[in-house]
C-alpha cells in the first residue's frame, strides 16, 4: 500500500497519529502486516518486541507470523514484578512530557535475534529507550519496524513541530538508521539484518 493512503487513515483531530484506525481497516491492517513481514522470515527472529500501548497491536501479529515469542516494553509503573528482575529509563517523546519504559528482563533470551516494532514514530525516543532496554537485557536488534512519520506534515490541528522540539530536533538520530536498518522509506523502513563491526 502507498505512503499516502497510510497517511489518510491515519490522520487525525488531535495532537498524533490515529493508527488504530488503520487496523480498524482489514485490508489496510492485512496489507501493513505484509508490508513490514516482506523482508523477514520466520528463521531470522527469535523474538518481537512491542512497544506499550499500541505497539503491541503489530507487535502480536508479527510475533505470530515469525512463529516468534513476543517480549512487551512497557510503560511505567505497569510491571507487578521485583525490582531486581526490572529494568527501566526515562524519556521525553513527541509530547514534550517525560515517561517511562519498563522491561522484565527475563522475558528476553541472551542473545535473541528481535525484531522491535512501534505502531509510529516522531522522535523516536520511546524506540531509542526500547532499542536499551532490550541490549541491557542481552538482546540483538536484528530490525526496527515502525511507521516513520519523520518529518511528515503534522496531523490536522497538531503544528508542525511538535511540542518536542522544533522540525531539526525532531530528526531521529543517525546512528538508528545506520545501525538498526531504519530507513526513511515511507510506510514502513525496510528491515534488514543490520551490519555490525565484529
Ligand atoms: O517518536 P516518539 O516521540 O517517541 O513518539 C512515538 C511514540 O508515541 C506513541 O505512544 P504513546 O505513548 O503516545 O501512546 P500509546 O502507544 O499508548 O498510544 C507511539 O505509539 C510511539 O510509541
Amino acid at each position: 500500500m502507498e505512503w499516502d493512503e497510510y497517511r489518510d487513515l491515519i490522520q487525525s483531530a488531535g495532537y498524533r497519529y490515529n493508527v488504530p484506525a488503520l487496523f480498524a481497516d482489514a485490508d489496510a491492517f492485512a496489507a501493513f502486516c505484509e508490508d513490514v513481514l516482506d523482508p523477514y522470515d520466520a528463521d531470522e527472529v527469535d523474538q518481537v518486541a512491542g512497544i506499550d500501548a499500541i505497539g503491541f497491536v503489530p507487535g502480536a501479529v508479527l510475533a505470530w507470523e515469525l512463529d516468534a515469542g513476543f517480549v512487551s516494553v512497557r510503560k511505567g509503573g505497569k510491571l507487578p514484578i521485583a525490582e531486581e528482575h526490572r529494568i527501566s529509563d526515562s524519556l521525553v517523546d513527541y509530547t514534550g512530557e517525560e515517561k517511562t519504559l519498563e522491561l522484565d528482563t527475563r522475558m528476553v533470551d541472551d542473545g535473541a535475534r528481535t525484531l522491535l516494532v512501534d505502531d509510529w514514530m516522531e522522535t523516536a525516543s520511546q524506540m531509542t529507550t526500547a532499542l536499551d532496554l532490550l541490549e541491557r537485557a542481552g538482546a540483538d536488534v536484528v530490525g526496527i519496524a515502525v511507521l516513520d512519520v519523520r518529518g511528515s506534515a503534522a496531523p490536522a490541528g497538531q503544528p508542525e513541530a511538535s511540542a518536542s522540539g522544533d522540525a531539526e530536533e525532531n530528526e531521529v538520530p543517525l546512528e538508528l538508521d545506520e545501525e538498526y536498518g531504519v530507513h526513511t522509506i515511507r510506510p514502513w523502513h525496510e528491515l534488514g539484518t543490520p551490519e555490525r563491526e565484529q
